[in-house]
């Protein structure tokens, strides 16, 4: 035994050696043949004599449209005047959409607008447009570097809540729309510009009535298009392009309320435990334990691999060998917050009420946990999960809200949809890749699920890391420059939907 053991050593060295050259050839010839996902731009037709600029009269339209303060509280509480008065502006501010005999206006649940243009070909399909008119209430007021609700323009930035979230669609869409028609242009396909007014409290009364409305209708939409993942400029790690995200699905949701009742009485006589220290644990167990990594078993994965060929190095090789480097990459995502949500079901705590005096031991404690499903998890298996970490029957879990995470619409090359909307992207941005993905929050598009299987979340303006708490937070505010693109891209996606939808690749028309 002990004479072969020099041999037995060379053996596992060997070995060892031969299957990390196996391994590196591998990972080397998947780097260098790995496909690319990306198609080269269409001409680029921002120098079209019919492109929209954004000279002061829009711009005097959108700043106008950030100054009503068309607040969001909770669900069914909002600004009902402003409310009023937005619609009453968008109606004075695009006299031709709201005077063609080719459009009809709808006000719908009181305040959402629903749009129907009417295409010259009854045969295709219609399109819709989405994005809402309530924004979210402010924050930390004094630290805004012009006043949240006066849309004022400051080093070629307009400020305001809403520049981001979501006015810059409903005021962009509007203008391509009101620019479309003024040159008696009809759309081949019917479309749909659909605006609910109570987005950031759930759609309940909006969206929800909207969605509705068009199946008594009947109708089937082609696609739909919802404010949704931004073109990201820094956002992805290993991606120096510039990377518009296409959001093809969405994260669930589940709200749960935790709730601890014990005995109260006075703080001079303590129990060892007491209500408030009973659910700290229990939140704190939630901190300590996230949900499992999932990185690579969903849309996340394919997002990878679509900008694979693009990737500084080392990501191109971690991109392209998936198969091998999935957990290091998983973990890399892990590390920050924007990231991390594409790995995982996240865990939020939102809420924690408890106590109502100094000198009295409060019986009950309240906290609320805002979990955002990964695209392959459910919501029995996040509640599952919450109790198995919690593992205490006094700590009782109430459901607040829920919902699945969506369904994942078409995409790639097999997607004509999918496609146009690349094609369009690539219009504004000739030099960005786009990539599939999903979006980590939610939008009204979870109240269309049944009227489309084609349905995008998508924002055409430009954003940085640093821009991301920008998003319902202080100083939210959009470039001119980003407003002027988001008009264009609606004006070329309003024309591109013109053109059969077709599968080029094989060369023969596949209308939906
Ligand atoms: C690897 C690539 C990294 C890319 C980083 C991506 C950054 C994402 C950037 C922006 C996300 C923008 C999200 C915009 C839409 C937000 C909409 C929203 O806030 N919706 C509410 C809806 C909601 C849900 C549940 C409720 O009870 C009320 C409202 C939300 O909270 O999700
Ligand atoms: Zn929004
Ligand atoms: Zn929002």
């Amino acid at each position: 035994m002990w004479a072969n053991l020099p041999r037995i050593l060379t053996l596992v060295v060997r070995g060892f050696v031969l299957t990390l050259a196996v391994l590196t050839a591998v990972v080397v010839i998947r780097t260098v043949t790995f496909p690319s996902y990306q198609t080269s731009p269409p001409e680029c037709k921002t120098t079209d004599p019919d492109f929209i600029p954004a000279d002061e009269e829009r711009l005097a339209r959108f700043t106008s449209a950030i100054q009503f303060q068309t607040v969001s509280y909770e669900r069914g509480v909002g600004t009902p005047q402003e409310l009023a008065k937005f619609v009453r502006f968008i109606q004075k501010s695009f006299p031709t959409v709201h005077s063609s005999p080719m459009v009809r206006r709808d006000v719908v649940g009181n305040y959402s607008l629903l749009y129907r243009v009417e295409g010259s070909d009854a045969s295709l399909q219609p399109y819709m447009l989405a994005s809402h008119l309530d924004v979210v209430p402010i924050t930390e007021e004094a630290n805004w570097e012009a006043p949240p609700f006066s849309g004022q323009l400051k080093d070629g930035y307009i400020y305001g809540r809403g520049t981001i979230d979501a006015k810059h669609s409903l005021m962009g869409s509007l203008e391509a729309l009101e620019f479309l028609l003024s040159r008696r242009h009809q759309p081949k396909r019917t479309l749909y510009l659909a605006f609910g007014h109570d987005e950031e409290t759930g759609g309940h009364f909006g969206a929800k009535v909207i969605g509705d409305v068009l199946t008594q209708r009947g109708e089937k939409i082609a696609f739909i298009l919802d404010e949704g993942s931004p073109v990201g400029d820094g956002l992805a790690p290993g991606v120096s392009k510039l990377l518009a995200l296409v959001s093809v699905a969405e994260k669930g949701f589940l709200q749960l309320r935790l709730e601890v009742n014990e005995e109260g009485g006075h703080a001079s006589m303590p129990r060892s435990e007491s209500a408030i220290g009973i659910l700290s644990k229990a939140i704190s167990k939630l901190e300590d334990n996230p949900h499992p990594n999932m990185f690579g078993t969903g849309p996340e994965a394919r997002m990878m691999e679509y900008v694979a060929t693009e990737m500084t190095l080392p990501y191109r090789i971690l991109a392209s060998n998936l198969w091998l480097f999935s957990p290091l990459v998983a973990w890399v995502y892990s590390r920050k917050p924007q990231t991390n949500a594409f790995a995982r079901t996240t865990t939020a705590l939102t809420r924690f009420n408890a106590g109502v005096k100094d000198n009295v031991i409060s019986p009950e404690a309240v906290a609320v946990i805002d979990h955002r499903i990964h695209p392959m998890s459910s919501v029995e298996e996040v509640m599952e999960f919450d109790r198995k970490v919690i593992n205490d029957p006094r700590v009782k879990l109430n459901v607040i809200n829920n919902r699945p995470p969506s369904p994942t619409s078409p995409y790639g090359k097999d997607s004509p949809t999918y496609m146009m909307l690349q094609e369009t992207i690539q219009q504004i941005y000739p030099d960005a890749l786009v990539t599939p993905t999903f979006m980590v929050a939610n939008t009204d598009t979870r109240h269309y699920l049944n009227l489309s299987s084609a349905i995008y979340r998508f924002n055409p303006y430009v954003m940085t890391p640093s821009d991301l708490p920008r998003f319902h937070g202080v100083n939210e505010r959009i470039s001119v420059q980003n407003y002027e693109r988001v008009m264009n891209f609606y004006y070329h996606l309003i024309v591109n939907m013109d053109k059969p939808l077709e599968l080029k690749r094989h060369g023969h028309e596949d209308e939906l």
